[in-house]
């Protein structure tokens, strides 16, 4: 057991779903790619060689499990009844549009999951989580109830850990969660200062805001989370997104900047007022000076960072500085591959670059750091959680044998209304909680619909 507070990072296990159905407006990617033939299996096996790799190097690595898709009860609540094979027959022939988003794998994209903040910066001190309520897209607003669960399955004890209901479903407190979210710190057990970045100011029409595509996060949502985890003035920074980089594809600051310990990782054009956000977090940040890593669109075009997924990158700590996991892509994009060369070469806080290959996700729109969200936890804090979910050598074998015998290997649009992929969804995903140790988490395993 380590003796300091670690950066645990919780990965999104990919579902038997996997699927590329252009869900999500605003996001280059997903758009792109609509009714392209996807390989769930593959999906799955990318996350969890990442996973391994990082754990590998002695990051804490967890898991966080896929949900139950097509997602029946949704489906009821919408209206459409009977047995479950005629429910997705008659939702395929009336309303396919309705059956792809109940069948998305997005939980996958868990910095999407929720807001996290560390004990080090609550009034209680303890850890505390806010399910995003993710009400900007429809296939992603029925994520949270089984997040929620998920989450108080593994941090279970009251003690440590608190949780809270996802914010309202409506546009006014559209919350995605730690993709608008990032912490800055000295060590990670010390009092950071964490970063809520919006991207619409929702109760006032004359505050900048998109004007292609939608902003998904609010600033109203940002306050109400750090509101509700207790962080005083002293601990959080809000600062609002450039309308411009979300009108060029930017759905999530995530996209345009990374940060870890005293470090942020950004692109030049992630904010509206650069300078006051530097400033906030400069006047909060104690026991160490920030360093703001600043790429500029010279060095690295918005296109260019939005086509590579080069800020969607983790930012870990390393014995020797700091490591960026980059995904596969920003090798392929010369000016992307060119920076990172002389990133490394700068003798900067950023040391490393790694590549990852999650192709599968990032054909949906999520890299490396949309897979997983960062929890910062104490010793007793990691010592209280649940440890099934922690990535071992066991446990990834396992896994990878659980994902060979349940995943297809090719999944197309037609393929949703299959009854036998509701069935092998749903025994692969109760052996999958046995395996972790997370009891009835799943709305079939709990009798709802
Ligand atoms: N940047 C972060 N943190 N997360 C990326 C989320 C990608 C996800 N894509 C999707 O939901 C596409 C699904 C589809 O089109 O089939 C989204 O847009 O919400």
């Amino acid at each position: 057991m380590p003796e300091h507070a670690v950066e645990a990072n919780f990965d999104g296990l990919v579902g038997p779903t996997h699927n590329y159905a252009g869900l999500s407006w605003g996001n280059v990617a997903s758009r792109s790619n609509v009714h392209a033939q996807s390989n769930p299996r593959e999906a799955a096996l990318q996350g969890l060689a990442k996973m391994k790799r990082l754990a590998d190097r002695g990051y804490v690595q967890g898991i966080l499990p896929p949900h139950e898709r097509p997602h029946l009860p949704t489906l009821r609540r919408l209206g459409f009844s009977g047995p479950d094979a005629a429910v997705l027959a008659t939702v395929a022939g009336q309303a396919p549009e309705l059956l792809a988003a109940v069948s998305s794998a997005s939980a996958m994209w868990t910095a999407n999951a929720a807001t996290v903040s560390p004990s080090a910066d609550t009034a209680d001190h303890r850890v505390h989580f806010t399910p995003a309520n993710l009400s900007a897209k429809f296939h992603r607003s029925i994520e949270p109830a089984v997040t929620g669960r998920a989450l108080k399955a593994i941090f279970g004890d009251e003690a440590y850990f608190a949780h809270h209901p996802a914010l309202p479903s409506v546009s006014q407190f559209g919350d995605e969660g730690a993709a608008n979210h990032t912490r800055l710190c000295g060590s990670y057990g010390d009092p950071g200062v964490e970063l809520f970045v919006y991207g619409q100011v929702a109760f006032n029409e004359d505050a900048p805001a998109p004007c292609r595509f939608p902003a998904r996060q609010t600033l109203e949502a940002s306050r109400a989370v750090a509101r509700l985890h207790g962080l005083s003035d002293r601990h959080a920074v809000f600062a609002q997104q450039n309308p411009d980089a979300i009108d060029a594809g930017v759905f999530h600051n995530d996209v345009i900047a990374v940060g870890n310990g005293n470090t942020l990782f950004y692109h030049e054009l992630a904010f509206l007022d650069e300078a006051r956000v530097l400033a906030d977090i400069r006047n909060r940040l104690t026991g160490t000076e920030l360093i703001p890593v600043r790429v500029g669109s010279d060095d690295v075009p918005l296109a260019d960072a939005v086509a590579s997924y080069l800020f969607n990158s983790q930012l870990l700590a390393s014995d020797t500085g700091m490591l960026l996991a980059v995904p596969g892509e920003c090798r392929e994009i010369p000016s992307v591959s060119a920076y990172l060369d002389r990133l490394v070469a700068s003798g900067g806080p950023i040391s490393a670059v790694e590549v990852f290959d999650v192709k599968q996700s990032m054909r949906n729109g999520g890299g490396p750091a949309c897979l997983r969200l960062r929890v910062v936890l104490q010793p007793d804090e990691l010592a209280a959680m649940h440890r099934g979910v922690l990535l071992t050598d066991a446990l990834y074998q396992r896994l990878t044998t659980w994902v060979e015998a349940h995943y297809r290997d090719r999944l197309s649009q037609d393929d949703l209304a299959d009854p036998l992929l509701l069935d092998e969804v749903r025994a692969a995903l109760d052996e999958l909680t046995g395996i972790l140790g997370l009891g009835s988490i799943y709305d079939f395993q709990l009798g709802a619909g």
